[in-house]
């Protein structure tokens, strides 16, 4: 459609840096996979699961588009809590445009009215887009009232409905996110998907295999260490993972690991399959459980952890 293919020409490219904000599992670590198309940030049906602030990378060719994924917002009540908030309204004065997610299916409440003050804060400086997720979830009557719902609630830069498991205008919701961004060159290599190491990855999806089907308390509880990663002596296909997976009680401990090590060795087999398809090659996983008494009060612990 346009005259120059030239993407690297300064004056027609533009590129920044976005976020998804919303309540815990509001669908922003989804929207990030979903936009950038691979397997960068955890998702999982437990709240509150993203800890650390990975970027996806969108590459187009009119574009570039880093899209950091913040931990959700909540009322504080432990260290680790202030640390995550602070985290958040970080990312946020350094961003271009913020996505304020809100799950198409449910109603508007406290968590998003919260939110929205918050965000009121920096919508002065920080164009907000509200994007009403899950839209496959809905009936096209609960998502008219949710636009209306969401007009009420502070000023929107654009309002869109999006649905990530049926690709329902994310082609949509990448345009607009990109027309905020300043004009300016590409600021990562082509094809690279994320700048977070390969151990945070790693750590991650140990953290997500670990937390599927485990009880609601459990997944505040749970950090992972790569203690160690190495290509095996006389074997370039096969990398040794060391992990601990820490918790804070030994009854969590049991839970963990359950009966006769049965839940450990899922959880092993679960992470090793995803850590393979990153690393492209085979991989020995040996995971360890350790309780680490309070860990989320203790700032020495945090430091450790890379909270
Ligand atoms: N049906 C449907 N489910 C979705 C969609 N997007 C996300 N989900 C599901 O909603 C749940 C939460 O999604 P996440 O992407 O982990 O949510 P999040 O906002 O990053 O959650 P936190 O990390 O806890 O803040 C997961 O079970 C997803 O599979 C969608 O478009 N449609």
């Amino acid at each position: 459609m346009s005259s120059t293919s030239d993407a690297g020409s300064a004056d027609e490219h533009r590129s920044g840096f976005a976020c998804f904000v919303g309540r815990p599992n509001a669908g922003k670590s989804t929207l990030t996979n979903s936009l950038v198309g691979s397997k960068v940030a955890i998702t999982s049906s437990k709240p509150q699961t993203t800890r650390h602030a990975i970027r996806g990378i969108v590459h187009r060719p009119d574009a570039q588009l880093i899209i950091v994924d913040t931990p959700g917002l909540h009322r504080p009540r432990t260290l680790l809590g202030q640390r995550l908030n602070d985290l958040v309204y970080e990312t946020w004065s350094e961003v271009d445009v913020v996505g304020f997610c809100v799950p198409a299916d449910q109603k508007v409440g406290p968590g998003d009215k919260f939110i929205a003050e918050q965000l009121a804060k920096v919508a002065r400086r920080t164009p907000v887009l509200g994007v009403i997720t899950k839209t496959d979830l809905a009936t096209k009557q609960q998502v008219a009232e949710q636009l209306l719902a969401l007009q009420q609630l502070m000023e929107f830069a654009d309002l869109v409905p999006v649905s990530a498991v049926d690709s329902y205008q994310m082609d949509t919701l990448g345009d607009l996110l990109v027309g905020h961004l300043p004009e300016g060159p590409q600021l990562y290599p082509d094809g690279e998907l994320t700048d977070e190491p390969e151990e945070t990855l790693i750590a991650e999806m140990i953290r997500e295999a670990a937390l599927e089907g485990v009880r609601d308390e459990l997944p505040h509880s749970l950090a992972v260490s790569i203690e160690e990663m190495n290509q095996r002596e006389g074997r370039d296909d096969l990398v040794d993972v060391h992990a601990i997976v820490y918790v804070e009680r030994q009854s969590q401990k049991s839970i963990v690991i359950g009966r006769k090590g049965e839940r450990l060795r899922e959880v092993g087999s679960q992470a090793r399959q995803h850590i393979q398809r990153l690393l492209g090659s085979k991989i020995y996983l040996d995971l360890h459980v350790k309780v680490a008494k309070d860990w989320q009060r203790d700032p020495r612990q945090l430091r450790k952890l890379g909270f």
